[in-house]
């Protein structure tokens, strides 16, 4: 070995969880080294939220053409150029590079070491030439997409929710396999670009999410002409000459869809491979060995050993960022905590946007049985949609009884926003009451969480013993 690096914290992987364990650990002014093979931004930068933000916002630009006769603008079909679009992403990626460069990085003292870390015992890993005996590591690495066993698949060439978005050409008909976020915001984008696509889901699209919300945006991305099938497999793919072919089984129903294309969008699993965890003493979860046995502090079985982000099984940006706060506390301060997942939003950037934080409704009845009130809202009520012919949207917000907000989704547009106004009233402690004296500006979709203050409002002073106490203090004067 050439060099012997002994940092308070060595941090594998430099993505959204990698970069903000490390810059929070330099705030505290621990000696941190970062370790990566690859490029610096990870996923989120290079191969998932920005490029696919990106792509998303041109097939918007698309579609506002289409839409535009309601608003007395008619414009002929959008001509897409592939080349073009791929070009707008580029240059989205490259402008947002330079947050993540070497050169900021290493100006807040973060050394920088390229190439692939693994274990060589509990207290030391290597790479390359170089061993790191740090006091602390944290395990960064992000997921990767297992591929499905379908019969053919590996005969066939498919783009994954990552190489989908260094497409240049024009697809003709692409078949997604997978209906959750990723697959669904694509498959609508690529929709919007032109391409004929259809969504083939084992189980329910959006799984997890509101269903009442879901089905605001499944309806749309229906309407503008993705085909969605839920609960229907994959049989075999067949290569042909021109062509893929598709064997779909949904319900009793056989059926071969002719694809030009198919992108694989199912799930994605920490990516462990390589790292020889077992010189460590890292041990994975016995009832899913795809997943590190984890504390809820997120301490791997080696108590010198952290996981953050995708490794750690959290699933977007914001997940990753809240787990690096805790474990930087943890490491070193040595204070014990555990990341609210609860307090994540969770986000599928479709269009209309869908949002959720905290309890939504089907988690408030399995934690709160009878003891919680939704209040509604919809778009149709709300100015600033009417203005913008947006008014298919709902926003739901779940109190308990005494109107502490548990959580809350919004369908529409800027559900994201919203959502983070929820965020900040439930982090402040706010009740569902206090929403209604927020001022916001008119028109706007931020009334939307005064209303629903108000709503809130309305169903307490219905209640007997308010209504009561008000004729009470009519009668004294
Ligand atoms: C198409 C798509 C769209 C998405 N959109 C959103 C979104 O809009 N919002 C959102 O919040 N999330 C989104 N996500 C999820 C989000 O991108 C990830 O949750 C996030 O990037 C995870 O960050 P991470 O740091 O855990 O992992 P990554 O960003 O994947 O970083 C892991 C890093 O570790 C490196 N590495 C791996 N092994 C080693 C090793 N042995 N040695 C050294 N380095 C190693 C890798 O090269 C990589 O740079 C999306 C994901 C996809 C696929
Ligand atoms: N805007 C955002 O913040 C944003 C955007 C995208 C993704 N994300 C995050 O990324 C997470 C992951 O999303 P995702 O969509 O990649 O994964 P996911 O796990 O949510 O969805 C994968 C889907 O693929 C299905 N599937 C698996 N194998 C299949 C097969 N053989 N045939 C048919 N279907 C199959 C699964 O049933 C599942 O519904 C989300 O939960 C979200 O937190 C966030």
């Amino acid at each position: 070995m050439a060099d012997i690096l002994t940092p308070d914290l060595c941090v594998i992987g430099a993505g959204s969880g990698g970069l903000a364990v490390a810059q929070a650990a330099r705030a505290y002014g621990a000696s941190v080294v970062l370790v990566e093979k690859a490029r610096l931004g990870g996923n989120a930068l290079h191969a998932g939220a920005i490029p696919a933000r990106a792509l998303v916002a041109a097939a918007a630009h698309a579609q506002a053409l289409r839409d535009g006769a309601a608003f007395g603008i008619s414009a002929d079909e959008p001509k897409i150029n592939f080349r073009k679009v791929h070009d707008h992403v580029e240059q989205v990626i490259t402008a947002l590079a330079p947050q993540n460069a070497a050169g900021r990085l290493e100006a807040l003292g973060v050394e920088i070491v390229r190439g692939a870390a693994r274990f060589i015992n509990r207290k030391a890993l290597s790479v390359g030439d170089t061993e790191i005996r740090a006091r602390r590591f944290v395990i960064a690495t992000g997921a990767r997409l297992p591929v499905p066993s379908i019969p053919g698949l590996d005969a066939v060439p498919y783009f994954t929710s990552e190489t989908i978005l260094d497409n240049t050409r024009k697809l003709t008909h692409l078949v997604v396999i997978g209906g959750g976020a990723v697959a669904l915001e694509l498959a609508q984008a690529y929709a919007r670009l032109g391409t004929e696509v259809t969504v083939i889901e084992n189980g329910p699209l959006l799984a997890g999410f509101d269903p009442e919300l879901a089905g605001v945006a499944l309806k749309r991305v229906a309407e503008e002409g993705v085909t969605l099938r839920p609960h229907a497999t994959v049989t075999a793919i067949q290569a042909r000459s021109m062509g893929i072919g598709v064997a779909v089984q949904n319900g009793e129903a056989d059926q071969l869809l002719d694809a030009s294309h198919i992108l694989v969008a199912a799930e994605r699993m920490p990516n462990l491979s390589g790292l020889d965890l077992e010189k460590a003493g890292i041990r994975m979860n016995k009832a899913d060995p795809r997943l590190l046995l984890l504390s809820p502090g997120l301490k791997t079985s080696n108590p010198r050993v952290y996981a953050v982000g995708d490794a750690a099984g959290g699933q977007s940006v914001q997940a990753a960022v809240r787990q690096a706060e805790v474990i930087v506390r943890s490491a070193i301060l040595g204070t014990m905590a555990k990341p609210d997942t609860l307090r994540v939003p969770r986000v599928v950037s479709t269009d209309p946007e869908l949002a959720e934080i905290g309890l939504n409704e089907a988690l408030a009845r399995t934690r709160h049985g009878v003891g919680f009130r939704v209040t509604r809202w919809s778009y149709a009520d709300n100015d600033r949609a009417r203005t913008s012919r947006a008014t298919y949207g709902l926003a739901k917000l779940i109190t308990d009884r005494s109107g502490k907000i548990l959580g809350a989704g919004v369908v529409g547009p800027g559900a994201s926003e919203l959502v983070a106004l929820f965020s900040f009233a439930m982090t402040g402690g706010l009740r569902a009451d206090k929403l209604a004296e927020l001022v916001a500006p008119y028109p706007s979709y931020a009334e939307i969480a005064v209303r629903l203050g108000e709503e809130f409002r309305r169903g307490e002073i219905a209640k007997p013993l308010i209504r009561q106490w008000i004729n009470l203090n009519k009668l004294l004067g």
